[in-house]
């Protein structure tokens, strides 16, 4: 393909000729191959532009930059280039993608998840409704890929545009014709999905995450609410939006400014709403109303939680055009989500599960239902820690939450990345005792499991959070294998 075709409809500042040959898009220079356009861009931790050269010496076909200086550098340093210069790098890069992957987001109809929590779980259940009804899909997000069937690991819960067009392109050769993705706020801010065409957008809620990135939760709100408007596209046909959060009733004004359908869904509000909910460890079950109908729901998923995302997907499957009998045959054959609630089994009568709640309002809520399930007489015991390099200020309040409703908590550590492990502990340490439950510091991992299993007895409840379905922990200077239900199984059996 031409330099000229793969940068079509791409508003450049500046070009030079367009007729070199183009065998491919990359934005990191370390993936560039003979024929790559590479697309450099400036970002957080360090520069693309600083790598052209190494994108020139590993035969790259063409340049796009978002920097005027490296722009004229580059051609003075290599005259026949063909070079664009464009100030947005990535709606360069997304649009240049689009062209070279021959636009698969147009032959896909696609169905994006937003909000703080409830996103994987909600692709995941919509994606179960979609085979219900024999659709093939791409699933894209935090745990894993599915292409038409076939599982992927996930680098990101949303990928850069050339990632995912490439996926996309793949699913389409696989016979897809719907995706259902995650759209994180850090996507969406960077407009990760500029030009992607979303029919029906979801919303699920928005309580604090990801301060370190946007600074406030005004702004976080806002690279939500972009879903909504469309990032590079038309705003999605529908809207489906969480009625009991308050940003949801921002975000129907919004959506319907926007012209889009809106499908409300709560437990309280909300057009899709459930009633008869019986809430039991792996199993759940409630009546579905719908303008669309009733019908009886059951899924293995557990907790209040999972309803609402039951009531969320059921929705965006409906306006699908699913029908609600396709909606609760795929809701029942969805057997978990990985790390989320997910039990160890073991002989001692002590429920063990693994969650990724890893903000306060996602442990509030495991905690209020692990206490609902464990009834009077037997005790909550949750461990938790939180990531570093990540929003701190969620730290106290996180250990707030933990604190709240649980007899025992065991503070370790979650991924601490870059920063002191002793110190995230600190921070977290400070909301615990303000609740004054008995907490136990234990900073390595697994030993912190060890020390939360042998405490428990029979009818407890012990809640592993944070790391859900993460198979390894980032450390300062390594990543190590790690993964919560595994390292759960071996110690109750090491205890059998
Ligand atoms: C904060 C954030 O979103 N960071 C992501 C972003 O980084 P960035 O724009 O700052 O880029 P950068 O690392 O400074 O690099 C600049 C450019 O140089 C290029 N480069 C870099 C090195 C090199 O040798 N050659 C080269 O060409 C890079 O490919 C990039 O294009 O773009 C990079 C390239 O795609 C990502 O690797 C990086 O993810 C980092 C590792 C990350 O931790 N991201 C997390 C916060 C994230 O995005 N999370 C959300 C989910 C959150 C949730 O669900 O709760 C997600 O969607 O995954
Ligand atoms: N609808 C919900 N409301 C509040 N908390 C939820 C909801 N759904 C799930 N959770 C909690 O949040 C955790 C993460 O759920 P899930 O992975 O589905 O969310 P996510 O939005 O994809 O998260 P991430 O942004 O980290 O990818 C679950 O383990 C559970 O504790
Ligand atoms: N997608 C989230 C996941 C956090 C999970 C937790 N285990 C942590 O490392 O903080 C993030 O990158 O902030
Ligand atoms: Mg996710």
């Amino acid at each position: 393909m031409l330099f000229s075709e793969v940068v079509a409809g791409i508003e450049l500042d500046e070009q030079t000729h367009g007729s070199c040959e183009i065998t491919g898009v990359e934005y990191d220079s370390r993936r560039v191959r003979e024929g790559s356009l590479f697309v450099a861009m400036r970002g957080g931790t360090t520069d693309g532009n600083k790598f052209i050269r190494q994108a020139m010496d590993k035969g790259a076909g063409g340049v796009i930059t978002d920097s005027r200086e490296s722009f004229t550098n580059a051609l003075s340093r290599w005259p026949h280039l063909c070079i664009g210069l464009m100030e947005h790098g990535r709606r360069a890069l997304a649009t240049a993608s689009a062209n070279f992957f021959g636009h698969p987001e147009q032959k896909l109809k696609l169905t994006a998840v937003t909000g703080t929590n409830g996103k994987t779980t909600t692709t995941f259940l919509v994606e179960a409704m979609l085979q219900a009804a024999a659709r093939k899909s791409v699933l894209v997000g935090t745990i894993e890929v599915h292409l038409a069937g076939e599982v992927r690991e996930s680098p990101h819960t949303t990928p850069e545009a050339r990632d995912l067009l490439a996926l996309f392109t793949e699913g389409v050769q696989a016979g897809a014709s719907e995706a259902v993705m995650e759209m994180s706020s850090h996507a969406l801010d960077q407009e990760r999905v500029w030009g992607m065409p979303v029919d029906v957008a979801i919303f699920t809620n928005l309580t604090q995450d990801h301060l370190d990135y946007h600074g406030t939760m005004e702004k976080y709100f806002a690279a939500k609410q972009r879903l909504f408007a469309g990032v590079g596209a038309p705003p999605p046909r529908v809207a489906v939006i969480n009625a009991d959060d308050e940003y949801g009733h921002r975000l129907e004004k919004f959506a319907l400014r926007e012209g889009a359908v809106v499908a409300t869904y709560g437990m309280t509000k909300g057009e899709w709403r459930a009633e008869e909910v019986v809430l039991r460890a792996g199993e759940t079950s409630f009546l579905l109303k719908s303008p669309a109908g009733e019908i009886l729901l059951r899924t293995s998923l557990t907790g209040r939680v999972n309803v609402l995302n039951t009531l969320a997907a059921s929705a965006a499957a409906y306006s699908r055009g699913i029908s609600l009998e396709q909606i609760a045959a795929g809701v029942a054959e969805l057997p978990f989500v990985p790390g989320r609630f997910q039990t160890v089994p073991n002989d001692r009568g002590v429920t063990v599960a693994v969650d990724y709640a890893h903000t306060d309002d996602a442990l509030l809520n495991l905690i209020r239902l692990a206490r609902e399930l464990a009834g009077k007489d037997h005790r909550v015991i949750t461990l938790f820690g939180c990531g570093g390099d990540r929003d701190r200020t969620k730290r106290p309040k996180m250990g707030r939450a933990a604190g709240r409703g649980s007899d025992l908590v065991v503070l370790t550590s979650d991924n601490p990345r870059t920063e002191d492990p002793g110190i995230i502990i600190e921070q977290a340490l400070r909301g615990v005792e303000e609740t004054g439950t008995d907490c136990i510091v234990e900073a390595d991992r697994e030993q912190a499991i060890r020390r939360a299993l042998a405490t428990a007895k029979t009818g407890d409840i012990v809640l592993l959070a944070g790391k859900g379905h993460e198979k390894t922990q980032v450390l300062a200077d390594r990543t190590i294998p790690f993964d919560d239900a595994e390292v759960a199984a071996r110690v109750l059996k090491e205890m059998a």
